[in-house]
């Protein structure tokens, strides 16, 4: 059964190929499911568990994480990439700080605020946390050398903390595994913990692989936020990708420019619902295969664990909603490159700057380059609100949407 991934089509696909693919209504995974290694190298034939489950690719995506060196700050200022990671990390900050703000309303002053960081790399996002001022943090990733980086990094905010006089300082735990097998709160130090915040960022689509993995991190999203908490995500949009690759000619198999290229394996007019495989590339940041999410599935998937969308924003509209009580943050996390439009010549990079600027010349204004921004409009931010419930005969949760 082939997916239709067209924006338009894609409700209707999904009610087809929901009658293929059965959702399951019992949890997918089991402790048991995990596999036993997650950083073989590539060529490592896989095991039993992740042939049943379908997770093919899980060891693939860790070799390539653990591998990859960390660059330097010089290196990172030459990066054909460096003003669009940094504009990735200001959309991060911009929904942590929305989700965060709502979170504070509900609360008293005091109270904990609790967070998980699922797929937290190396800690890109710990002093985002720092500043939201939360009380705990699970720092979880399938790449262990990343979690290592990641608690590292976290003593020495702790560390800058203790000997400043108005440091937060936050409790952290963290730990290594696959988040699309394993249950992730029987790894917490308390597993009724309640968490306020989930954030999975750039990492959410590779549990896409397979519907077992999909079910189970959508589970590791939800089950331990209180109601009223949010899971809130960045990942790519699938629609956006199909479009471009619609646009690149009727049999198409890839596309991209010089900071990034997408490329399918089989016959891209004949996608699977879950396992629809693409090899990503990003200017020497990734290179591994990952996978479409078909979005009404994966708003299905949340509703059987509690989670109501509430917000899907393609990364163009959250900019442009954001930007005005954004602006002095980005101007800060150095989020756009500063072009003087008279200097552009003929550098096709910036032709925008010299079309939209007539009446401004002289001023130099913030951008990024063309590729840069084919490459960050790729993705889509989403955020999902976890309902209240009562339970059945039966004990299975009644989730009450509001909608
Ligand atoms: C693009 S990085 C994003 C890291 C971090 N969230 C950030 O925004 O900086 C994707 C991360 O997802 C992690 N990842 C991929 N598959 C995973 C899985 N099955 N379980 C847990 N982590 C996974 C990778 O190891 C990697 O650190």
């Amino acid at each position: 059964m082939s997916v239709n991934y067209g924006q338009n089509a894609a409700d209707n696909e999904f009610l087809e190929a929901h009658q293929a693919v059965q959702l399951s209504d019992d949890g997918a995974s089991d402790d048991d499911n995990e596999a036993t290694d997650t950083n073989l190298p590539a060529s490592t034939s896989i095991n039993d568990e992740e042939e049943a489950s379908g997770a093919a690719n899980t060891h693939v995506v860790a070799h390539h994480y653990n591998e990859l060196k960390e660059a330097g700050r010089k290196e990172r200022h030459k990066s054909k990439i460096y003003f669009m990671r940094n504009f990735n990390n200001w959309i991060k900050s911009q929904l942590i700080n929305e989700y965060m703000a709502l979170i504070k309303q509900q609360k008293r002053i005091g109270d904990a605020l609790r967070v998980l960081d699922m797929c937290c790399g190396k800690g890109g996002d710990l002093l985002k946390w720092d500043k939201a001022a939360i009380s705990h943090l699970i720092c979880t990733d399938i790449a262990e050398v990343s979690v290592e980086q990641c608690k590292r990094r976290y003593q020495d905010i702790a560390q800058r903390a203790d000997k400043s006089k108005f440091g937060n300082k936050f409790t952290a735990e963290f730990f290594a595994c696959d988040s699309t097998m394993v249950r992730l709160r029987e790894r917490y130090k308390d597993a009724s913990l309640q968490l306020n915040l989930v954030s999975c960022q750039f990492a959410f689509h590779y549990c896409f692989e397979s519907l077992v993995q999909a079910d189970c991190m959508m589970r590791n999203a939800a089950e331990c936020l209180q109601p009223g908490g949010y899971f809130i995500a960045t990942m790519p949009d699938a629609y956006e990708i199909i479009r471009r690759l619609k646009a690149a000619g009727p049999d198409a198999r890839s596309f991209g420019n010089d900071v990034y290229s997408i490329e399918f394996e089989g016959n891209a007019n004949e996608l699977p619902l879950f396992g629809a495989k693409y090899q990503f590339h990003l200017e020497g940041v990734v290179d591994c295969p990952e996978f479409l999410v078909h979005f009404p599935t994966l708003v299905k998937l949340g509703r059987k664990f509690g989670l109501q969308l509430i917000r899907r924003s393609t990364f163009a509209e959250y900019y442009k909603e954001t930007l005005p009580q954004g602006r002095h943050l980005l101007q800060r996390m150095s989020g756009l490159e500063s072009v003087q439009p008279q200097r552009c010549g003929n550098d096709e990079q910036f032709a925008h700057v010299r079309k939209t600027v007539g009446t401004q010349r002289g001023r130099a204004v913030g951008t990024l380059s063309k590729s840069e921004w084919e490459a960050t409009t790729l993705y889509l931010v989403c955020a999902f609100k976890k309902c209240k419930n009562s339970w059945d005969a039966n004990g299975k949760p009644l989730f009450e949407f509001d909608d």
